[in-house]
């Protein structure tokens, strides 16, 4: 019996190949970085041919260091960055353009179009979706008014649209040699052009955006085989599970009961919460969004509070100002003060999404005076993200009427002990770790395992969960009330600034 399943999780920052054993333990790990692409301000793009490159090296290394061969992996399972968009040719296997990335803001006149007829909401009862620059379908919308050709070829069923996951499906069961076109409903739900109650592409988004049909892939279940890797680095194996990387993450963290809730704190920041069968149209300025469909089994939806920039922030702060060499440095940084010093970040850099979704925000930092030092700037960085998740968690008890008892958290931020200590404080709740913290690619993993039989059910994959750590709120309420007033009169700063 094989031993291993295989999760490719492709991330905003970089593609990962873990192999995952029965016990939902790591056993591999190959990671590689991509480069992030800013051509103007506001626009954010990625190479598919550099992320196709590292997809095929990570597998390899993940491989290679604990020599395994492909019969010894049951099965893969695909998680991806969602939203970001490619259009290639199905003949030629080339991409029309480079990758529109989730967080590019380049569409934002069509959005103010598309507004002023209906307002932000007007998609929303069928996609569960605002009108906003992050979901696919105007990204392509964008391609095909742009690149020369492709609407013709998208016309005639040349060329083929996806986000990562259906990319690296096509490309990984065989390619221009016959590769096969699919995603699954959580990826689709993000491209703003699948109806949430029927789970079809949507006859009237296709028609109101000019999307050709022929171009889309078909929409599978999470958990099923889609098809078979032909490349050499996985022969014969099936792919068997599908899930954009949030939706991944609560599978992962096994949020399989109504209620239950994720915060994935990676380049930008996801919370998530089941809501089981029932869709629930968002009054709060949260998504309605898929959780997760396995095989046949009734589909779970799930309300979301998406934040675009979390450790993105981190790396700015890194990568734009160089006051850091590495980001697990902003910790130490941080703690050469005692507090933000007045001052407050608020990370606008692709406009605000939940629960404010304001297309016209940029980035601001708030409160400066001459006191103020880098130590401060990097306390206002990472409180920055955890004041967006309390945005998001008020909006999220006001939709649900759930409160949270506990909140699971899980991303490359965790790491950052300060940070992590401060959102207990700020939501006055215990925040959890799980002891395996690539819920991600675990829960892509878990998808594909379950396809092929070597998890049984979702019993098999909740006794695997287990605490790391937890930190519990200890911050008195006067300070933090007043700590989040200077947040909410911060926010209101970055308003209006894109004409
Ligand atoms: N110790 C740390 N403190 C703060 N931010 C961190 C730390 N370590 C990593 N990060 C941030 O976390 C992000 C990477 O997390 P990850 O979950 O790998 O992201 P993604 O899946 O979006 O590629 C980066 O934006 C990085 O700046
Ligand atoms: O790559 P991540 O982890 O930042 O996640 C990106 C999200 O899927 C965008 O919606």
């Amino acid at each position: 019996m094989s031993k291993y399943i295989a999760a490719i999780d492709q991330g905003t920052t970089s593609t990962r190949c873990i192999l995952f054993d029965r016990q939902g333990n790591i056993v591999s790990v190959g990671q590689k970085e991509h480069e992030q692409i800013y051509p103007k301000p506001g626009w954010v793009e990625h190479n598919p041919d550099e992320i196709w490159k590292n997809t095929l090296e990570v597998i390899a290394l993940a491989r290679i260091k604990v020599s395994v061969t492909s019969a010894d992996i049951a099965a893969v399972g695909i998680t991806n960055q969602r939203e970001t968009t490619v259009a290639w040719n199905r003949r030629t296997g080339k991409a029309y353009h480079n990758a529109l990335v989730w967080q590019d803001t380049r569409t934002g006149d069509m959005v103010a179009q598309f507004e002023k007829d209906g307002g932000i909401d007007r998609f929303r009862p069928v996609t569960g979706l605002p009108l906003a620059t992050y979901f696919s379908g105007l990204k392509l919308r964008w391609l095909l008014q742009n690149v020369p050709g492709l609407r013709k070829d998208a016309e005639k069923g040349e060329a083929l649209f996806g986000n990562m996951d259906t990319f690296l499906i096509w490309n990984l069961t065989g390619g221009v040699k016959g590769g096969i076109h699919v995603t699954d409903v959580t990826n689709a739900s993000r491209t703003q052009l699948m109806n949430l109650h029927t789970l079809e592409w949507d006859e009237d988004m296709l028609r109101t955006f000019e999307i050709p049909r022929a171009m889309l892939p078909a929409i599978k279940s999470s958990s099923e085989v889609y098809g078979t890797v032909t490349s050499e680095v996985l022969p014969g194996v099936p792919i068997a599970g599908a899930l954009g990387d949030q939706h991944a993450a609560l599978v992962g963290q096994a949020c399989f009961e109504p209620g239950m809730a994720k915060n994935t704190y990676g380049t930008g920041c996801f919370l998530v919460m089941n809501t089981g069968s029932e869709l629930r149209i968002s009054e709060k300025g949260l998504l309605t969004t898929i959780a997760y469909k396995f095989g046949d089994q009734p589909v779970q939806y799930a309300l979301e509070g998406s934040i675009a920039i979390a450790g993105a922030l981190v790396q700015w702060v890194r990568d734009n100002l160089g006051i850091i060499e590495k980001s697990s440095d902003i910790e130490p940084l941080a703690q050469t003060v005692e507090d933000n010093g007045g001052a407050y970040f608020v990370p606008a850099f692709s406009g605000l999404y939940a629960p404010y979704w304001r297309n016209d925000a940029r980035g601001v930092i708030a409160g400066l005076t001459r006191y103020v030092t880098k130590g401060h700037i990097a306390r206002a960085v990472l409180e920055a993200t955890a004041y967006q998740t309390v945005d998001v968690v008020n909006a999220m008890e006001q939709d649900s009427g759930i409160k949270l008892a506990s909140l699971r958290v899980d991303g490359g931020m965790v790491a950052n002990q300060m940070l992590m200590q401060f959102q207990a404080d700020m939501l006055d709740t215990t925040v959890v770790a799980p002891a395996v913290a690539e819920t991600t690619a675990l829960g892509a993993a878990y998808a594909a395992g379950l396809a092929v039989g070597y998890w049984a059910d979702l019993a098999d994959l909740r006794k695997n969960w287990a605490v790391a750590q937890t930190w519990e709120p200890v911050m008195e309420s006067p300070q933090r009330d007043a700590l989040y007033k200077g947040w909410q009169k911060a926010i209101t700063k970055s308003f209006g600034w894109e004409e």
